[in-house]
């Protein structure tokens, strides 16, 4: 084993040699917990069976980051070590059975970036065209989870990905937050000087406003249907001469092949995007988790307040409420309510237990952990 307290060398070659010295080692030990993984998958298959098996376990993968990063001591940062273990993981799981990820494409989109964040990259990614699909490809079994965007801190919610939880089975199994950052991008062959549009979906068009006014106010503004596909528009114009920019993330600059001009253009430098990771399994506690509830109210007088009372009283911490029309009648609402906590931890049982009894219907959509990385 590496012993950290030898004297550190102090020579360009003898410092290679100790970082060739480290690497054998590591590489030994991410191999033999690889294999740990794959005894790990075989005790599941005996324990489930075939058909029933369940290899993806969101809450030992929340436990086992946030290990890391409580008891990293640097130089490299909590979130850079947990990142590192996020990819040594993905690679474990995939061993165990690889993962197909349903996401709200095409591909290059932030939610594909917030999948890769979530599973690594050891997942196969499948790119839908609409939240819907997502839950479909999930609900028919050719997908084993599915990743979409549930609300963004400068547009608020989504409200496709809410009430596609009215009619699905799926639960909740967990949730990642991502940094919207947006770049000035053009194809390599094309000078930035003669751009004359800036493609881009419409809320990220809104999100850099006042930076297009400010360096870009003559370019005119085209709003596509996703940052991934203006990516994709102005590396094919860049084939043809065409001198066009895309506004988009980090990986349809990758994935298409394109030049920053500028970066992290957005106006608002907390923009951030959270999303869910929807499948067919409950997620049992972590140790620190949140729910997700779904609430019809019955249509009299005090029934929300009744209802968030409920909370308040059995100190359950509500994260956040939101409104959707039921679509069962012309003014009717259903509510989203998230609280911290698992259903099964017993002050949060206590409330649910009372919502059954004081609404007309109680959808718990799942309980997962608290976001990670
Ligand atoms: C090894 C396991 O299987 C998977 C891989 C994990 C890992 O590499 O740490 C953790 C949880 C599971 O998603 C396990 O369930 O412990």
């Amino acid at each position: 084993m590496s012993n950290s307290k030898q004297a550190v060398p102090s020579t360009l070659p003898l410092l290679r040699d100790r970082i060739d010295s480290i690497d054998s080692q590591i590489q030994l030990l991410i191999n033999e917990r690889a294999t740990c993984a794959q005894k790990v998958a075989e005790v599941k298959l005996a324990d489930q069976g075939d058909d029933a098996v369940v290899f993806y376990r969101p809450e030992r993968e929340a436990q086992v980051l946030r290990k890391v990063m409580e008891r990293n001591e640097g130089p490299l940062g909590n979130e850079e070590m947990a990142k590192i273990f996020r990819q040594v993981m993905s690679s474990c799981l995939a061993l165990e059975k690889p993962m197909r990820i349903a996401f709200l494409g095409p591909e290059g989109t932030f939610t594909q970036q917030a999948a890769l964040k979530h599973f690594g990259k050891s997942i196969v990614s499948a790119p839908m065209a609409a939240i819907d699909e997502v839950f479909r490809e999930v609900e028919s079994g050719a997908a084993n989870y599915g990743v979409v965007p549930v609300e963004n801190s400068t547009e608020g919610v989504v409200n496709h990905t809410l009430d596609s939880f009215r009619d699905s089975r799926l639960k909740i199994c967990g949730e990642v937050e991502e940094r919207i950052h947006h770049h000035l991008l053009v194809s390599p062959n094309i000078s930035a000087e003669d751009v004359t549009h800036i493609y881009s979906h419409q809320q990220s068009l809104a999100q850099c406003r006042a930076w297009l006014d400010r360096y870009w106010p003559h370019a005119e503004r085209i709003a596509v249907s996703s940052n991934a596909e203006a990516a994709r528009l102005a590396a094919e114009a860049g084939r043809s001469g065409r001198a066009i920019a895309a506004i988009a993330g980090e990986i349809a600059c990758e994935l298409y092949g394109l030049l920053k001009v500028s970066s992290n253009i957005e106006d608002r430098p907390d923009n951030t995007t959270r999303f869910l990771i929807v499948g067919n399994q409950e997620v049992p506690p972590s140790g620190k988790d949140k729910t997700s509830l779904l609430i019809s109210a019955k249509n009299e007088p005090g029934a929300l307040y009744r209802l968030l009372e409920a909370f308040e009283r059995h100190g359950v911490d509500m994260t956040r409420l939101e409104t959707r029309p039921s679509l069962m009648s012309r003014w009717g609402y259903i509510f989203y309510i998230d609280f911290v906590g698992h259903y099964l931890d017993e002050g949060c049982c206590a409330v649910i237990d009372e919502l059954r009894e004081r609404a007309s219907e109680v959808k718990v959509l799942g309980s997962y952990p608290v976001a990670v990385l």
